[in-house]
């Protein structure tokens, strides 16, 4: 459930609210008396009910913090009165669903889904439930398998619909001292929900599915969708059932906030269930949560009587009206209306075919165009250093996803925090093409560079006297020295033994201090014994 960043958030028609402030006043006033009538009743009807201790903290703060409380009634009340549909959420809504090879219903309607939970002062959340905005897409999604990751397998799970929603606020649980505080910033904030059919039978599948739709919503702008941060949130659905038979009973895994913890949940989920099944228990329809400390799923509450969520047409938003280039009114203001095949055209590059060009353009393994699209701005490393060097794009793709991401990975630095700059590391490979070093100095270089000392690459190669010998005289001088030094490996080599040259090249490249070109110095010991 992606997030839409605070910045595009709802914004309040000034000139309604004037043109309304009398009627607002009134109606505010009327609305404040229900507000407190119903919290009154709902702190009966908890207590009734003798609902955990953790339902009561929010009339305890109510009792202690009462300014505060009163002062956020009055704003969500308030906000209540000017509900404005934000044209931003509707326009990410559209690009998703067309990311996503939807249907954009050209009519959806929005609903009021009630029911009582702390994170959710207005006590009902505005939702899609009869028609939304978008429907029947797909998510093609791709992983590597087989021997060395090198076989692209691709799948599809199927888009069951999209439909705009606001954000609950955030609990935080705090086990220490047993209670539970609530985040309300992000209450209300528009929330995009993309309801996918259970097409994945694996944590790696559903896992690879949310990193690629992470990607899409990404590069469309939809959201920054970062797990960690709450902005995209996965729920998982997980039955078991025998091959061709009809799916088994559901459980759900609520608020997973990694791609790891959820194929981890999964996979636990999957066995958990199955062996319930074969030691004769059942399934039940439950809310559960993972504990990823314990790597175990933890029942959370019971879905078994369904909840009655009390749905009515949500009075405050008309039904949401969009066009297409066929059916937009003569004439109409463009900043009244939102015309689907405007937004068509203005779609970004999606992941899929930025990975396809850079198979196609650099000759890439499809594989590494996955690890550089994977890790938050690799790619746009990548890109920096193919700008500044002449080094063949194979060799910058192996020094991007072998040497820093190693190092990266090592110390658990995100790409942004890397000591070594594009820059840099297009400099270091522009030597390394010209042949300055040889590529065991180029990796000396990298890890001076790495200790972040402010030099250029060319400072570290001439202090620490790491450029090659070019004088071509006197490494034939060495070689012979060498060889006249080793008869014995030179009667090797000469008996067809393939292994007894490298020992030579060691000892010439040992001699000059690793500043010789390997490959040169086997063309003039190749010469030599020939002759
Ligand atoms: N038997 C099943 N096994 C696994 N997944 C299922 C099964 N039946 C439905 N699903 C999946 O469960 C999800 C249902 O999500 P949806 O949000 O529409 O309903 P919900 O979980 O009842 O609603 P909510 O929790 O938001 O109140 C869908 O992604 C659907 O593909």
């Amino acid at each position: 459930m992606p997030r839409f960043p605070p910045s595009l958030n709802s914004s309040l028609d000034l000139k309604s609210i004037l043109q309304h402030l009398q009627i607002l006043w009134y109606l505010f006033l009327m609305h404040l008396c229900l507000e407190l009538c119903r919290i009154g009743l709902s702190k009966k009807a908890f207590e009734a009910f003798h609902i955990k201790d953790v339902w009561n903290w929010p009339w305890q703060l109510w009792n202690e913090n009462w300014n505060l409380n009163i002062v956020h009634y009055i704003f969500q009340n308030l906000s209540l009165f000017v509900q404005v549909l934000n044209r931003r959420c509707v326009e990410a809504a559209v690009m998703t669903g067309l990311a996503l090879n939807c249907r954009i219903n050209k009519k959806s309607l929005f609903d009021r889904k009630h029911y009582f939970y702390a994170d959710l002062p207005a006590g009902y959340q505005i939702t899609q439930q009869r028609l939304p905005i978008a429907v029947n897409g797909s998510l093609v999604y791709s992983f590597c398998a087989g021997k060395n990751r090198s076989q692209v397998i691709n799948k599809t799970a199927r888009v069951k619909q999209i439909q705009l929603e606001q954000d609950s606020g955030k609990s935080l649980h705090d086990d220490l001292r047993s209670q539970t505080l609530i985040d309300l910033n992000r209450a209300g904030v528009g929330l995009l929900e993309v309801v996918l059919e259970p097409d994945m039978s694996c944590g790696e599948e559903a896992a690879t599915a949310v990193r690629e739709l992470q990607l899409i919503l990404q590069a469309l702008g939809t959201s920054q969708a970062n797990m960690a941060e709450g902005q995209l949130r996965v729920d998982a659905n997980i039955s078991v059932h025998h091959p061709g038979e009809p799916l088994g009973v559901r459980t759900e895994v609520k608020n997973l906030n990694s791609a790891r913890f959820l194929a981890k949940a999964i996979d636990y989920e999957i066995q958990r269930q199955i062996n319930e099944l074969e030691n004769g228990g059942e399934i039940l329809n439950e809310t559960r949560s993972f504990d990823s400390k314990l790597g175990c799923t933890i029942p959370m509450r019971d879905k078994e009587g369904k909840q009655d969520y009390r749905f009515m047409p949500e009075p405050n938003l008309p039904p949401l009206l969009l066009y297409d280039t066929e059916s937009l009114p003569a004439g109409a203001d463009p900043q009244q209306v939102i015309d689907i095949d405007r937004i068509r055209e203005q779609l970004p590059e999606l992941p899929s075919v930025t990975r396809e060009k850079l198979v196609q353009q650099y000759g890439m393994l499809p594989e590494h165009s996955f690890t550089l699209l994977n890790e938050v701005g690799l790619l746009e490393f990548f890109q920096n250093v193919m700008k500044e060097t002449r080094a063949e794009p194979k060799k910058v793709t192996s020094w991007v996803l072998n040497t820093l991401l190693g190092f990266l990975k090592q110390q658990n630095l995100a790409v942004s925090e890397s000591p070594v700059t594009p820059s840099a590391l297009a400099e270091l490979l522009n030597l390394l093409d010209r042949k300055a070093i040889s590529s065991s100095a180029a990796k000396q270089v990298f890890e001076e560079l790495w200790r972040n000392e402010g030099k250029t690459p060319a400072q570290i190669v001439s202090e620490k006297k790491l450029e090659l010998m070019q004088d071509q005289e006197a490494l034939e001088q060495l070689c012979h020295a060498v060889m006249e030094g080793h008869p014995q490996v030179v009667m090797d080599v000469k008996k067809g033994n393939p292994r007894a040259i490298n020992k030579l090249i060691g000892l010439v490249r040992k001699a000059t201090l690793s500043r010789a070109d390997p490959t040169v110095i086997k063309e003039i010991l190749e010469k030599k014994l020939a002759s």
